[in-house]
Order: structure tokens, then sequence, then C-alpha cells
């Protein structure tokens, strides 16, 4: 990935290049140095096959008569540079998740990121309150956890923008750490995470930003997440449909109880977490075999497959998605629906509901069968052991979201 100045491409006018961009790739439009003209930035999206790299950064300077009408309205501000989430009194940290994704992370820092933060007037700094932004690069699975605890032994007192780029699992690693440090007091400046989708799924991303996607449906839809290993990760986002290719071959029917506690429960359900409900798995024979079973928070697991439709950005609700013993083919026909704007809820077999918690209790003997993904991460459960999944009211981050997502 690089960063590109394209005027002086041979032969070519600067009208023909302003008039080249494409308007969905334009990032911003911001003054020059010498406060006469503009600088027009633009991504450019390559194939990933052939070696070709994927995102270019792309700048074409002109005159300020020159900038064209439709692109004024990608102007950032004259004299407030860098935007205010960006600049003095925040402090603002890059962390850079190596190993998220197809590893690219690091060539989108180097090669589109930097040249980003530079053009608002941001620069890299090894010392924290000399302005600029202090870069943080994973060595191992351990550094964004110990980068948020080191964030909160440091106190809430400084406003903080962390733009992260990572998948899912750093924004987990991220809140796990936060965990470790001194709770935020009740004043507390919460840090901000600019989250930049550098993972496989990234279902935050996608869920926070859907409302600014168009409607499309894929015409060739795959199975969805069902499992994740490291073995599975080089195969990028194709992962997903090769793990779950794999369990539907298997069609195992899981020996589980799966009680929730849904508002109203009042202390049915308990802090302990003892069920308030049960649920039962529709087709199974005893009513406890389940094929499937998701509490979620987000709309989306991936840009396409909206496992949970009736999620919106923020909206706080979790929900849960499941069904029982439905057999190999029709749970491909469900995953299938769930790639057609989640249809799937509409299904007979499916269960879908907004819970307060749910508790999944596993008796699987062979432990194969007693993983259980917790945001990403594959964890195995004892025998008899369960997992419990409830919504944390205590505010621990913000996370930005474009404007057209609150509007
Ligand atoms: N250098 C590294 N060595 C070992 N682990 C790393 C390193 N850098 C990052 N990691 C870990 O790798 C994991 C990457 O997960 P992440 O969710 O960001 O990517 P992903 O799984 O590809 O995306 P998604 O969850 O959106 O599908 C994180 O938990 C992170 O802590």
């Amino acid at each position: 990935m690089t960063t590109q100045h394209v005027n002086s491409a041979a032969g070519e006018s600067l009208e023909d290049a302003i008039t080249k961009i494409k308007r969905e790739e334009v990032v911003f439009v911001v003054p020059k140095d010498s406060g006469s003209g503009y600088r027009i930035y633009s991504l450019v999206e390559g194939s990933t096959s052939d070696g070709e790299k994927p995102l270019n950064l792309e700048v074409v300077q002109c005159e300020q008569h020159q900038l064209p009408e439709d692109l004024s309205g990608f102007l950032l501000g004259q004299g407030r540079l860098p935007p205010a989430h960006l600049g003095p009194p925040r402090e603002v940290h890059v962390v850079v998740s190596t190993h998220s994704g197809l590893k690219l992370a690091e060539d989108f820092y180097q090669g589109v990121l930097r040249s980003l933060l530079g053009a608002v007037g941001l620069e890299s700094s090894e010392i924290k309150g000399q302005g600029g932004y202090q870069v943080t690069v994973t060595e191992s699975s351990d550094t964004i956890r110990d980068f948020a605890q080191g964030l909160g032994r440091d106190g809430y007192a400084t406003e903080r923008t962390v733009i992260l780029l990572s998948g899912d699992g750093g924004v987990t690693d991220f809140l796990n750490g936060q965990d470790r440090g001194p709770p935020p007091p009740d004043n507390a400046l919460l840090p901000t995470i600019a989250l930049l989708p550098l993972g496989t799924g990234n279902a935050l991303f996608h869920s926070l930003h859907k409302p600014l996607y168009t409607t499309t449906t894929t015409t060739n839809p795959t199975p969805s997440p069902l499992s994740d290993t490291p073995a599975y990760r080089v195969h990028g986002a194709k992962r997903f449909a090769m793990a779950a290719g794999e369990l539907l071959k298997l069609g195992h029917v899981y020996d589980v109880v799966v009680g929730v506690r849904r508002g109203g429960d009042g202390g049915g359900g308990g802090s302990e977490g003892e069920s308030g409900e049960g649920v039962e798995g529709e087709g199974g024979e005893g009513g406890n075999g389940f094929n499937y079973i998701l509490a979620t928070l987000v709309s989306n697991l991936e840009k396409t497959f909206a496992i949970s439709p009736k999620s919106r950005p923020l909206d706080g609700r979790l929900r849960l998605v499941h069904f029982g013993d439905v057999g190999g083919a029709k749970t491909m026909e469900i995953m299938m629906a769930a790639y057609r704007e989640g249809e799937h809820v509409g299904m007979p077999e499916v269960g879908y509901e907004d819970v307060d918690e749910v508790k999944v209790t596993v008796a699987e003997e062979d432990p194969r069968w007693r993983k259980v993904c917790v945001d990403g991460s594959i964890v195995e459960l004892e025998r008899g052991g369960w997992v419990r999944v409830g919504r944390e009211e205590r505010e621990r981050v913000k996370i930005l979201v474009d404007a057209g997502v609150a509007r």
C-alpha cells in the first residue's frame, strides 16, 4: 500500500485527473499548506489477486477554483485541523494489530494512514504530551491488552482517541485489558475507539455502519462462521465458509441446556445466572439438542451475513438466534437465508428473540463439542461447564461512527 501523487501522470491534464477520481473513493479534501488550493485524497482499491496492492492512497492537488462543486463537501474545516477528535488536548494513539485478518494492518498504517494523519497535521511522536500521536505495533496476543491496561493505569483524566487497526478480536482484547486495570471512576473521560476494519469478519464495524451501505444481496453466498482456529485464519474471509462447511458435513447436534433471562423475568434468572426459562431446540428429540446457538449485540458477523437483522447500531440489545436438530441440508438453507438480509429469522425452524441473559450448559463428553466462540476466540468448556452472556450497563469506551449512522 502506497501514497501516490497522481497529477503528474504523463499526458494527463489536471481536469482529467480530477474527473477520474471515483467519488466513493474520496477520503477528504484539505487545504494545501500554502493556503492556496487543495489536496484531494482518495483510497483506490486494487485487486488482491496477482500480488497487486489492495489499497492505494492517491493525492491530486488543484487550485482553489479547480475544486469541483461535488467535492467541496469533502473539505475538512479550514483552520480547524486536525479535527476535534484527533487534536489537542486529546491524546491520540494508533494501535496496529499485525496479525489481524490478512495481516495488512502494518502496510495500511505505513502506506495509507500515516499520510492521511499527516495531511491533517498529525505526526507520530515518541513522547506523550508532545502533540502528535503514539504508535503501538502488536508483537504478541498480549500487546493490545497491555496497552489498554496501561491507559487505565494512567487514569481517566485525559480524553483519548485510539485508532485501532484490527478486527473484532482487537476490540475484545482492548476491553479485556481495560478490565484488568482500575475501574473507570464516575467522572472518567472514557477513551474513544476509532475502528479501522483490518480483520476478517469485522462484525462490529460492519454492524455499526450498516445504515450507510446500499442494499445488496450477494449472488454467491457462503455459509457462516461456526468456528475459528489459526489453521483456518490463513484463509482469510474464506475460513468461515470452510469451517462451516466442515461442521455442516458432520451435522452435530449439541447436547446442551440453554437457559435465558428475559426482561421482566424478575429474580427468576438471578445474578447467579440460573436460567429463568429453558429454550428448546426445535426439531430436537428431547428438546435439548441444538445445531446452532448465537447471542449477539450486533446485526452482522460479516458485511453481508446478517445473523440478527433487527439489531440496530448501538441499540445495546442482546438477541438470541438458535435452531434445533434440523439436519445438514436445512442448516445450510438457514445460513443461506442469513445472507439474504437476514431472512432466516422468518423461518419456522429458527428461534429469534430479545433476551437479557443466556446461559448454555454443555453436557458433551467429547471436548471437540465443548468449544464455544466468544467474540472470535475459541474457549473450551469443561464437561458440564457453562458459558453465560449478559449485558453490562456500565460504559467502558466510546466508539467513533460515521455521522450518517446517527442521523
Ligand atoms: N503479533 C502478534 N502476535 C500474536 N497475536 C497477535 C499479534 N498481533 C495481533 N495479534 C492477535 O491476533 C488477534 C487478531 O484478531 P482480530 O479479531 O483483530 O482479527 P481477525 O480474527 O482476522 O478479525 P475478525 O475477528 O474481525 O474476524 C487479536 O486477538 C490480536 O491480539
